[in-house]
């Protein structure tokens, strides 16, 4: 993606403008700092006057002395206000940047890579700090001493400004030239690190696979590959900040000589006395160090520009309006109904259909299972229902009213949404139940608990509800984590619970113990199951069967077994799983 300066600076002005105040005060005290550095020469070429006339020199000697401290204390000041603005800019953008990322659509969350958003929010962000950073220690003092110096120059010698601003304007562009460059290698290398982000991101989040594939090898010379190109990017971006860096140092050199060859022979001619050449040349010095820091400072401008092109590509991705959540508890916890009508569905524009014409009536109460053949489109109807996706033609409603009428919040309280891979979250065990209620009480936790058959489990980890379960609720069997899951749903207090059910086989002790809790459940809430067991789909009052994105039939168990083949086959071959 191409990217103009002018929306850098743009970008740079957006997460600026939050901290005008903290900048105008550190950019006041800089100012103040550059004024005393400004007055300096001309207190010494006071003191050297007077050294020349013989006139007393203390009064000029405290003055000099008070410039230099108080000019050091009031720039060290002005330094850490504005670094402070820096760190508070950095933190603003990780914030920004989080709340941001987790109201992302799902959409867009499918086609970005986890590990790449990790490395925008916490490398990115700290590249602000040196755009910042220059870019407000430049602003201020720096931009102000150049300025006086320039001006200060001129009273003291035109002519010998005018050569020596030649010379610096000559060599100075060459630092110009340099920074496009430098931005597009510093962008590069950031990206590697992104991908690197991702490739690790990728590794861990299967890591059992990963050991089990033998694949350590092939993903460590995937990432390594990554770290080599963010490597060279660096590199890349380091020699054109030396160039820079070379680019100053000889204007500094090549100005001052120059102004101690012309201007020495101009005190010769007596156009110039030695007290203004000393002046001259400190102020010189003066200049040319805001020209050194400018160069050393494109680089870490334009690193920090480069990362917030890299957060601005994140925080225009289109967000979830979600509204207000009612109160846990607020709603009625009656049952809801669920209908699909004329729903067509397609993930990608150029995609084929996921869902073609779909329509399917879920009565309030008892349990309706969706069976079918895997890629039949039974997840994304639950998707649909929840909002993750919307269709391209048709309406879902719950009770009646489509989905798409009710504040985004409040639709998602009223479902409670239970995951095929049931998704456990690292913490305590009550850090999992809690998750979509975090003001469950403790006797509600325990009455869940009991309903989701959990009591053994709670009574034989060594800490109870408070034991750590694992990244990934490692320490718990799939049968476990499947009902951890729906009693982390049903403490939501759901008017509709939607169950993807695992596709592994449970013992038959979980699978018993899953079916009682799901007819338990279905006693007071709508549940809708994408069922994989036999003893679900027989124990459900609706049996819809889907394939290829329609539902081909919808009834009881014994009256499909009757009059649907596909329904038929699938019992069968679950017989023989059996
Ligand atoms: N996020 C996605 N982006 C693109 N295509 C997807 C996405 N999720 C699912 N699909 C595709 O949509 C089709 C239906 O998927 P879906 O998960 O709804 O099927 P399913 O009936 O639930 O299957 P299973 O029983 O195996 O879970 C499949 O062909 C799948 O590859």
């Amino acid at each position: 993606m191409s990217s103009s300066p002018p929306r850098s600076l743009r970008l740079l002005a957006a997460h600026l403008w939050p901290h005008r105040r903290a900048v105008g005060c550190g950019a006041l005290l800089g100012l103040l700092g550059g004024v005393g550095t400004l007055a300096e020469p001309l207190a010494a070429m006071a003191v050297v006057d007077a050294l020349a006339d013989g006139s007393p020199l203390g009064g000029l000697l405290a003055l000099l002395t008070a410039l230099v401290v108080g000019g050091a204390l009031v720039a060290g000041l002005s330094s850490y206000v504005l670094q402070r603005t820096a760190e508070s800019m950095v933190a603003a953008a990780r914030d920004r940047l989080v709340s941001h990322i987790l109201l992302l659509r799902v959409p867009e969350l499918d086609r970005l890579k986890p590990g790449d958003l990790l490395s925008r929010v916490t490398s990115d962000t700290a590249h602000i700090r040196s755009a910042a950073g220059q870019a407000l220690v430049d602003s201020g003092s720096a931009l102000l001493v150049a300025v006086g110096s320039i001006v200060l120059m001129a009273w003291i010698d035109l002519p010998l400004l005018l050569v020596c601003l030649a010379v610096i304007a000559v060599i100075g562009a060459g630092s110009v030239l340099l920074m496009p460059p430098i931005r597009r290698a510093n962008e590069r290398s950031q990206r590697a690190v992104g991908e690197v982000g991702a490739l690790l991101e990728r590794s861990l989040g299967a890591f059992r696979t990963l050991k089990a594939s033998g694949a350590e090898q092939r993903e460590t010379v995937s990432a390594r590959a990554a770290v080599r190109r963010a490597w060279r990017d660096g590199v890349r971006a380091a020699a054109w900040t030396a160039a820079t860096h070379v680019a100053g140092v000889v204007t500094s050199q090549a100005a001052f000589l120059v102004v101690l060859g012309v201007g020495g022979a101009r005190v010769a001619t007596g156009a110039l006395d030695v007290s203004g050449l000393i002046a001259f040349l400190l102020y010189l010095m003066r200049l040319t160090g805001f020209v050194v820091q400018l160069a050393q400072g494109v680089s870490g401008l334009q690193s920090g520009l480069a990362a917030m092109r890299r957060i601005d590509e994140v925080e225009r991705l289109p967000v979830e309006r979600r509204g207000a959540a009612p109160r846990r508890g607020a709603q009625a916890p009656a049952p809801a109904s669920v209908s699909f009508t004329g729903v067509s569905f397609r993930y990608r524009d150029d995609a084929p259909p996921v869902l073609r014409d779909v329509t399917l009536d879920v009565p309030a109460g008892g349990l309706t299972a969706l069976v079918g053949p895997s890629g039949a489109g039974k997840t994304t109807l639950f998707s649909l229902v929840e909002r993750f996706y919307d269709p391209a033609e048709g309406t879902v409603s719950l009770d009646g009213v489509d989905v798409r009428d009710l504040p985004l919040a409040h639709l998602r309280s009223m479902i409670g949404y239970v995951e095929q891979d049931a998704p456990i979250l690292s913490g305590t065990l009550r850090d999992n139940l809690c998750y979509a209620a975090p003001d469950a009480d403790e006797a509600e936790v325990r009455r869940v608990v009991a309903l989701t058959r959990l009591t053994a489990l709670v009574e034989r980890l060594p800490d109870g509800l408070d034991t750590e379960v694992g990244h990934r609720g490692t320490t718990l069997s799939g049968g476990e984590r499947q009902r951890v899951a729906v009693a982390r749903a049903l403490l939501r207090r759901p008017r509709l619970l939607l169950l993807d059910e695992a596709t592994s086989q449970l013992d038959a002790a979980n699978e018993t113990a899953l079916r009682e809790v799901i007819a338990d459940v279905a006693r007071t809430t709508t549940v809708m199951v994408i069922a994989h067991r036999l003893s679900t789909v027989v124990d459900a009052d609706q049996i819809a069967v889907v394939e290829g994105g329609r539902v081909r039939a919808v009834g009881r168990h014994a009256d499909l077994l009757r009059c649907d083949d596909l329904y038929r086959e699938l019992i069968q071959a679950q017989l023989l799983d059996a």
